[in-house]
């Protein structure tokens, strides 16, 4: 067993109360255990499943099984096929607000920007559950495109699978992509870079990750990220905000910079993930703890644009539009990749 660092054992403070609940969590991230694989169908499920399934959580969203613990989702050829993608189950709860926005009055988010995507599980999860006009998928990082496109051709290129009308890949600064389409999205989802704290539970490493320079330089990263990205959403459209590390500073501290200084943007709340409230803030932020089980656990907050205004329509004309400006602007640094267009619709190239 990995002794406990000090930092660790001063985070386990920062974040329970309760010393049996600060052991917990120390021995969950320095004794990983294996939690249970978990898939996200991207077609129709299937009555008979080639998996053992484990019990339902009562929040888990409709597209996701939980399997059996020893099962391997990967090495089925359902995978390769696009039936549907592996995402852990930590990283389900954390995008599992927007499954909200199904049922919102008015109607689903028409264009959703994942700003953060590769490898692209929750903007996948996205596409599949509210079923956009246009998934915008973006890495900044150049080398991690790669593993975007490839997930997200799998995924959506089959005629069969849940999708949305038209997929699309870059690769901007978020600053760039504000820049260039200002106010364009229904959604935005920013899993923002981090410390990757999470990946201790995963008995992954993560050097660094709990000293206070690698904190504070994510959360100040997150601030960027979160202030393009408020930029990026259009009135009355949703922002979704989520990490993967537990550090204070780095989640409940951004959120409350970032309501400071984007008073029209307020925390949503979601009940299905009531009991899963943050303990460190009043606001509708939710947590999962590797101690509990059931993921490595995450941080997650739905924030929704006050502003009044009308949500914009994209029609064919809104389209072509839309598209040539991203081109325009954003061509001669990253050139977008088309994942998906309409079934009746030649691409736009
Ligand atoms: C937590 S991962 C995203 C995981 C992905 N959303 C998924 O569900 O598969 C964070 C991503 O942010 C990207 N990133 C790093 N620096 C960034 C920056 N300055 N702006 C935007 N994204 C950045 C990383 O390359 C990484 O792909």
């Amino acid at each position: 067993m990995e002794k406990p660092s000090n930092l660790l054992l001063k985070l386990s403070r920062q974040l329970f109360d309760d010393p049996l609940e600060q052991g917990r969590f120390v021995t969950a991230l320095t004794q990983p255990q294996p939690f249970h694989p978990c898939i996200l169908w991207c077609r129709p499920r299937p009555e008979s499943l080639p998996f053992a399934i484990a019990p339902t959580v009562s929040w888990q969203p409709a597209p996701v099984d939980r399997l059996a613990l020893g099962e391997r989702p990967g090495a089925h050829p359902w995978h390769e096929a696009g039936y549907f993608y592996c995402l852990d189950f930590s990283s389900v709860f954390a995008i599992s607000p927007i499954a909200l926005l199904k049922a919102q009055a008015g109607r689903p988010p028409q264009t959703i920007i994942d700003l953060c995507a590769s490898p692209g599980g929750k903007g996948i999860f996205a596409g599949t559950t509210l079923q956009p006009a246009l998934l915008l998928s973006n890495e900044t990082i150049g080398k991690r495109m790669g593993a975007l496109v490839s997930n997200l051709r799998r995924c959506f290129t089959p005629a069969e699978n849940t999708a949305p009308q038209r997929v699309a890949a870059v690769s901007l600064d978020s600053q760039v992509l504000a820049e260039a389409m200002p106010q364009a999205a229904d959604l935005v989802i920013v899993d923002a870079p981090c410390t990757g704290q999470s990946l201790l539970a995963k008995g992954e490493t993560a050097p660094g990750c709990f000293h206070p320079v690698s904190i504070n330089k994510n959360a100040n990263r997150q601030k960027r990220i979160l202030a393009n990205a408020a930029r990026l959403v259009a009135p009355g459209g949703h922002l979704a905000y989520m990490t993967c590390a537990y550090s204070p500073a780095e989640n409940e501290g951004v959120m409350d910079w970032f309501l400071e200084r984007f008073p029209q943007f307020a925390p949503v709340s979601v009940p299905p993930l009531a009991a899963l409230q943050s303990p460190l803030t009043e606001l509708p932020c939710y947590r999962m703890f590797p101690q509990d089980g059931l993921g490595a656990g995450a941080f997650t907050v739905l924030l929704q644009n006050q502003e009044a205004g009308a949500a914009q329509e994209i029609g064919e004309a809104g389209w072509a539009e839309f598209w040539g400006q991203l081109r325009q602007r954003c061509g001669a640094i990253s050139r977008p990749v088309w994942i998906r267009d309409r079934p009746d619709h030649s691409p736009l190239s």
